[in-house]
């Protein structure tokens, strides 16, 4: 935020020059009047105002179109910073989205755009108009210096108002922005569960939560609003008395003889160039706000997922995975889910990895692929920690195959070809290997069928298996599969067999996570996770035989205990 705050500074310096001229300028019609009532209606001279109204209507043209050009500034501005932050405030949404399981939908992107709404609007011009104040008011010292007064004490009550009106709805209106984020977050989470919803009844018990936020978040803006609306009709209403009021004071100060009736209306302008500034940020003091959290919440972003390390510049890997005494669970997560991990994947071997449900299985898998780092302990993918690798050069080492397929909005050859530039024979090659060609031909535009965001018109099984194709695509040299073969049919589980059989023929290290036999008949190893830790872990059938030994000793000792059990 700081460095597009620097690269802002120049733009600023030139909304602050127009300022400049224009609020120079500004004084044009103070000095028309106060001319034409001296001067020309005591001469009589039609010549003079002829003149005089001429060069005020080039001049009022001109400011015009100063303020035009200003207008663009600020919205060059505006587009400045997003340019700037737009990037990497999606990489810091991706890094605290891995850290926090979907971390805060888009709403940095919307605070993005208030930022830019606030920036582009009126208050920031307000700001520049206030600095010229003094000199408005060191103009009608020199006039008169009751008129001086006059406009110092208008100016600040004005300006008592504003802040008053500040802190009387900042509380308010800063709650009903999280409410309804909130509010927006759960209406599309319900959105993207329809179908459970639907079939379990449960959208009207579901529905409360979010219209629980929705209400909270209305009626904190109606508090919001009504307050602001009060502070701003008493705003509109003295400053309408003190235009009024200076012309009073004016009158009484020609009848003195202390000024001239030409001063007496120029200070009435003069009046209004002071307060007008302060009626700006009363418009746009909302837009202040709002553009103040988003600020304050953006900065906050960059903070909690600051950019990771520069990254290692490495040769390909071949693909052996060693785990160093690795302890790791969810980033920021306070208990770890693996202790002590140590193991030594040579490249080319297949691992298959199970457990009872939640001992870890899944964790292990984003600990290998860096999705989430070691807290203790180091992972390693050819010698270097795999944290230290650059993650788009590493990427296209890698497949993975998450338990939850999310195919993203695209054609099928997108999806495959992971949204890098489409490589026909590639995107073939790779639905060759997982078994998934003939199934994607016979779809109806074959490999440029459309996807709608999540997978579209696929089933649970096709998403299961174009999501195979993702993660053989281009060469990979570690391949990590969680659950391939969930929703899979017999032709699904033929089709993955071949896939690890092609894979054992290309030496790429796979570790597959699984409960079903089938795929853990094919494996060199087995690794079995309990409650976080490897309780077995070895050739295959040596693991098969200690498993089988167990448990014919906890049946013996269950034997025993409930014989125990029957004498007492
Ligand atoms: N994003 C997350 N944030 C916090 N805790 C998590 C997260 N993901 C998983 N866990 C916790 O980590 C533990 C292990 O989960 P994991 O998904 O690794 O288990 P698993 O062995 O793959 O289970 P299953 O066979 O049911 O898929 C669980 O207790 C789970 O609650």
């Amino acid at each position: 935020m700081e460095s597009a705050r620097q690269a802002c500074r120049g733009s600023l310096l030139w909304v602050a020059g127009f300022s400049l001229c224009l609020n120079v300028l500004l004084l044009t019609p103070a000095l028309y009047m106060l001319q034409v009532y001296d001067r020309v209606i005591t001469s009589g001279s039609e010549a003079t105002l002829l003149m005089l109204t001429l060069l005020a209507v080039f001049l009022f043209v001109v400011i015009g179109g100063l303020e035009w050009v200003r207008a663009g500034v600020l919205v060059r501005l505006a587009n400045r910073l997003d340019e700037r932050v737009v990037e990497p405030l999606h990489a810091a949404m991706f890094r605290r989205g891995l850290r926090q399981a979907g971390g805060q939908g888009a709403g940095p992107l919307d605070d993005l755009a208030s930022l830019r709404q606030g920036l582009a609007g009126g208050a920031l011009l307000a700001f520049f108009d206030v600095l010229w104040v003094p000199v408005y008011l060191a103009l009608l010292f020199l006039f008169d210096p009751w008129f001086g007064v006059f406009a110092a004490v208008a100016g600040l009550s004005l300006l008592a108002l504003v802040v008053t009106s500040e802190k009387a709805t900042r509380g308010w209106l800063e709650g009903a922005e999280q409410e309804m984020a909130a509010s927006r977050q759960r209406a599309a989470e319900n959105l993207r569960n329809a179908e459970a919803l639907e079939a379990m009844g449960m959208l009207s018990s579901i529905a409360g939560r979010w219209l629980s936020h929705h209400r909270r978040g209305l009626w904190q803006q109606s508090r919001a609003s009504d307050r602001a609306a009060m502070l701003s009709s008493l705003t509109r209403a003295l400053r309408l008395l003190l235009q009024s009021m200076i012309l009073g004071l004016g009158a009484w100060l020609v009848l003195e003889e202390r000024i001239s009736a030409g001063m007496m209306i120029a200070g009435s302008i003069l009046l209004g160039r002071v307060l007008s500034p302060v009626d700006q940020l009363v418009g746009s003091w909302r837009s202040v706000v709002a553009a103040r959290a988003a600020y304050r919440r953006l900065e906050a972003i960059f903070r909690e997922a600051p950019p990771p390390a520069p990254p290692m510049s490495l040769p390909a890997p071949r693909g052996r995975l060693t785990l160093e005494g690795v302890t790791a669970g969810p980033p920021g997560g306070r208990r770890p889910i693996l202790a002590g991990i140590d193991l030594d994947i040579a490249p080319g071997q297949q691992v298959g990895i199970i457990g009872p449900s939640a001992a870890g299985k899944s964790t292990l898998a984003r600990l290998v692929l860096g999705v989430w780092p070691a807290n203790d302990g180091c992972v390693r993918l050819d010698g270097a920690d795999i944290a230290r690798w650059d993650r788009g050069a590493l990427g296209p080492h890698l497949g993975y195959l998450p338990q939850d397929v999310e195919l993203f909005a695209g054609t099928i050859a997108e999806n495959i070809a992971r949204f890098a530039e489409v490589d026909g024979e590639r995107v073939i090659a790779a639905a060759r290997r997982a078994g998934v060609h003939d199934m994607i031909l016979r779809l109806p535009e074959g490999y440029d069928t459309w996807l709608a965001p999540g997978g579209g018109l696929l089933s649970a099984g096709q998403r299961q298996r174009i999501g195979l194709a993702r993660a053989l695509y281009g060469d990979p040299v570690l391949v990590v599969l969680d659950e391939p073969n969930a929703n899979l049919d017999h032709r699904g589980e033929q089709a993955l067999a071949e896939a690890m059989e092609a894979l054992r023929r290309d030496g790429v290290t796979l570790l597959v996570i699984s409960h079903r036999s089938g795929v853990l008949k094919r494996v060199d190893r087995l690794l079995v996770l309990d409650d976080g830790r490897v309780s077995l872990f070895g050739p295959r059938d040596r693991v098969l035989e200690r498993m089988a030994t167990r448990r014919q000793g906890r049946r013996e000792a269950t034997g025993q205990g409930g014989a125990h059990a029957a004498d007492s």
